[in-house]
């Protein structure tokens, strides 16, 4: 069996730190060899392009952004996520080329198609098999990370951003249904995890 690229995504406050314990559960139940890792970061050069992007005193624009963001990307596919895939491993990524889309194209208003050229330049043509697209209204996520400390320099970005970015993620699951699976998170842990499992089971043709 080939192994899979799945990807997790949706705005901040969406639940996926939260999710990410459902999802290694199901891996660990059906004993599925699999690596668990994120961006931006994943390596040594993108965990310090991470910290850079997060703080909130550093001064880049969207461009310099999106560009630092496909250069931790590049080390990222090549350093873990490709060996991974090519060793039979199963790769799960706390976020990937959906949130370039959704934040520097939905929020910070680059072109989509500008995204796309360094999309195919960097991945050229690898794409993930499933992305968990974790979708709750603003307002839910804006309420549940209030209760959180120290906002990172994206969480302090305004609500037209975070509106924009929700409207290109659920753009892109709409013109790719195959690939997305759109998930309910406002819903109690509960029944997102059913969700989760649901679609995780249907990849892998399996019980969830
Ligand atoms: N389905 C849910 N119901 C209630 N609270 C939730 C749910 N999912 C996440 N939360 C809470 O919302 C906050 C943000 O969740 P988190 O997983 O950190 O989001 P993300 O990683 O997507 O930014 C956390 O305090 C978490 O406990
Ligand atoms: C991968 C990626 C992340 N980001 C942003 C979204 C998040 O606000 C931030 C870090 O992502 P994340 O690790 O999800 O943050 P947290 O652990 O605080 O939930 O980086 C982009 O703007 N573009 C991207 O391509």
């Amino acid at each position: 069996m080939k192994a899979s690229f799945i990807t997790l995504d949706g705005i901040d406050g969406a639940g996926k730190s939260t999710n990410l314990n459902t999802i290694r559960s199901w891996f660990e139940k059906h004993q599925l060899p699999v690596l668990f890792t994120r961006e931006p970061g994943g390596t040594a050069v993108g965990e310090a392009l991470r910290k850079l992007l997060l703080d909130p005193t550093t001064h880049a624009n969207a461009r310099t952004e999106t560009l630092m963001i496909f250069a931790a990307r590049q080390q990222h596919l090549d350093e873990v996520i490709k060996p991974a895939l090519a060793q039979d491993i199963h790769v799960v990524s706390d976020r990937f080329t959906d949130a370039t889309f959704a934040y520097q194209g939905g929020g910070r208003g680059l072109p989509l198609a500008d995204i796309a050229t360094l999309e195919n330049w960097v991945q050229q043509g690898l794409q993930p098999d499933l992305t968990l697209l974790l979708d709750v209204p603003l307002t839910v996520a804006q309420q549940r990370l209030s209760q959180n400390g120290n906002p990172d320099r994206f969480e302090q970005l305004d609500t037209a951003f975070f509106e924009h970015a929700r409207t290109v993620y659920l753009d892109r699951a709409a013109s790719a249904p195959q690939r997305y699976a759109i998930i309910d998170s406002s819903l109690n842990l509960d029944e997102v995890a059913l969700q989760i499992n649901q679609a995780l089971a249907q990849l892998f043709g399996l019980n969830a």
